[in-house]
């Protein structure tokens, strides 16, 4: 039965578990070049961050992943965190994701998932 059938075209898109994991760490690169949002990672744990974020895409692209961390209100509370910053942080993802290929229709697959996630976030 087609109907029951998750979905992993996205997931396979983005090259599976090993290439979630390279998309995150090229986009912490783009991150921690951007004036904009790099200190706000200056003395986070970020090998912690990018493992978590590489478990909640995937958990997120239907990937056999389960995301284990801290909910987006309480990771994110009192960091202040505008809606520039969180546009920043899409802009690097969007970038990470072109330098690997990831189709426009799959990336968007991804985001669609990420952007409620703004209510959570985005304190100001
Ligand atoms: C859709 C957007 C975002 C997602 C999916 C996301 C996801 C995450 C995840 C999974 C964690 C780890 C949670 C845990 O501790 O288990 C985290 C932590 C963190 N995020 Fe985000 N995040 C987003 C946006 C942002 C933005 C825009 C900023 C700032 C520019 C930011 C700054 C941080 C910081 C500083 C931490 C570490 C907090 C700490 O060390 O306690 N995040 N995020």
């Amino acid at each position: 039965d087609q109907s029951t059938q998750v979905d992993l075209a996205a997931y396979k898109a983005f090259g599976e578990k090993a290439g979630i994991k390279k998309i995150v760490d090229d986009m912490f690169v783009v991150i921690l070049k951007d004036p904009r949002i790099k200190t706000f990672f200056a003395e986070t744990d970020n090998e912690y961050i990018k493992q978590q974020l590489t478990d909640q895409f995937c958990d997120q692209l239907n990937g056999p992943c389960e995301y284990t961390g801290v909910d987006m209100k309480s990771s994110h509370v009192g960091l202040n965190i505008g809606r520039q910053h969180f546009n920043a942080l899409v802009e690097a993802l969007r970038i990470s994701m072109d330098q690997n290929n990831v189709p426009f229709r799959m990336q968007n697959q991804l985001l669609v998932k990420l952007a409620p996630m703004h209510k959570d976030i985005i304190e100001e």
